[in-house]
């Protein structure tokens, strides 16, 4: 039977009075590129810390490769990349990769690392010499020069532009392309749906779900309903399936679990007026499992009106049996 390269298994860490892990429970088969997504405080650096072995847990089990993470670390088995932190000065890219690669039993070849990468052309360029972009890059050529079979990312990109972004998730691809696992945190949401075979919403240290990006939406079951409305708009929030009603303009936008059924009752109330439907993105469905928007997206219109408590989304996402998402309203039985 396969190992799997990540095991957590009933995983909790406390803060003094902070439960920053609850429970936690999460498997990672080999090859798998993994996103970690969740809003701000729900226990992303503090699960990767376990992962790593950087923090020991209260209770609840870490396996990386079958074995402890810092025999995964000792084997060159795992390496993580760091959001930042400094580079050796005045030596060059090819240089510090080659430096840190002699550190490995097995490493890449500096060349491979650097075309993987993206380096080439910079592979004589000095490390204080670089965009922060081109920098974080040398960053993730330092964490594969060891030929790890899983890297750990926390936020890989969260200081960079579109495109630096951009060429970091091709370097990323094609290591993942060699069958590397790989599991990132994130705040940017379309990084998790272009870049991960699988997703993870965790929030107040549980899985809230655990799919792929069109399971975690579907998980959501929140579609847009839009119309032109004149008038009094009041009883919209009233209709069948609707859990939120905003108004822009003479347009109102419901976001319903239900949109046949939204749909019908505005046809009996005559009142289907330029009518759009649009099936849920990643952030309606990040918002509808945690109750709270991505740290990076834009705030909430302040016309909008929350008819649903956050707490009932994990609930509207288990009448779904037979999903392959498993929203953990209670437990974490991945
Ligand atoms: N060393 C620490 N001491 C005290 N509290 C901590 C410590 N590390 C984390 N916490 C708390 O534990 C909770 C989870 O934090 P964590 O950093 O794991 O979340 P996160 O999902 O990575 O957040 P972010 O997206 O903001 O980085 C938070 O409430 C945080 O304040």
């Amino acid at each position: 039977m396969s190992v799997n390269a990540v095991s957590l298994a009933e995983v909790t860490k406390s803060f003094g009075t902070v439960r920053a892990v609850d429970g936690l429970t999460l498997d990672i088969p080999k090859g798998q590129t993994l996103a970690l997504l969740g809003p701000n405080g729900a226990g992303k650096s503090t699960t990767i810390g376990m992962l790593l072995g950087l923090t020991v847990p209260d209770a609840g089990q870490v396996r990386v490769f079958g074995g402890t993470p810092r025999a995964a670390v000792r084997a060159g088995r795992m390496s993580a990349m760091p959001q930042e932190g400094g580079l050796i000065p005045r030596v060059t890219v090819r240089e510090v990769i080659g430096f840190v690669a002699g550190a490995y039993a097995a490493p890449l070849a500096v060349d491979d690392v650097l075309a993987t990468a993206r380096l080439t052309d910079l592979a004589g360029r000095r490390v204080d010499r670089l965009s922060g972009g081109q920098a974080q890059r040398v960053r993730f050529a330092l964490a594969l020069a060891g030929d790890p079979d899983l890297i750990v990312l926390d936020e890989p990109t969260a200081a960079l532009d579109v495109e630096a972004r951009r060429e970091f998730w091709d370097g990323m691809r094609r290591y993942a392309a060699r069958g590397k696992t790989i599991l990132f945190s994130t705040h940017y949401l379309e990084e998790a749906d272009e870049h991960a075979d699988r997703i993870v919403v965790i929030d107040r240290g549980r899985v809230v779900a655990d799919g792929t990006s069109r399971e975690i939406k579907r998980v959501a079951a929140l579609t847009t309903v839009s119309l032109t409305v004149d008038g009094d708009t009041s009883w919209l929030g009233g209709l069948p399936g609707v859990t939120m009603v905003e108004i822009r303009g003479r347009r109102a936008h419901l976001r319903s679990a239900d949109s046949d059924a939204t749909v019908m009752a505005l046809a009996e109330a005559r009142a289907l007026r330029d009518l759009e439907v649009s099936p849920a993105d990643l952030e309606d469905a990040f918002v509808a499992l945690t109750g709270r928007r991505p740290a990076t997206s834009a705030a909430v219109s302040a016309t909008a009106t929350d008819l649903d408590p956050p707490a009932s989304a994990p609930a509207a996402a288990s009448a779904r049996p037979g999903s392959p998402v498993r929203p953990a309203p209670e437990g974490n039985d991945v």
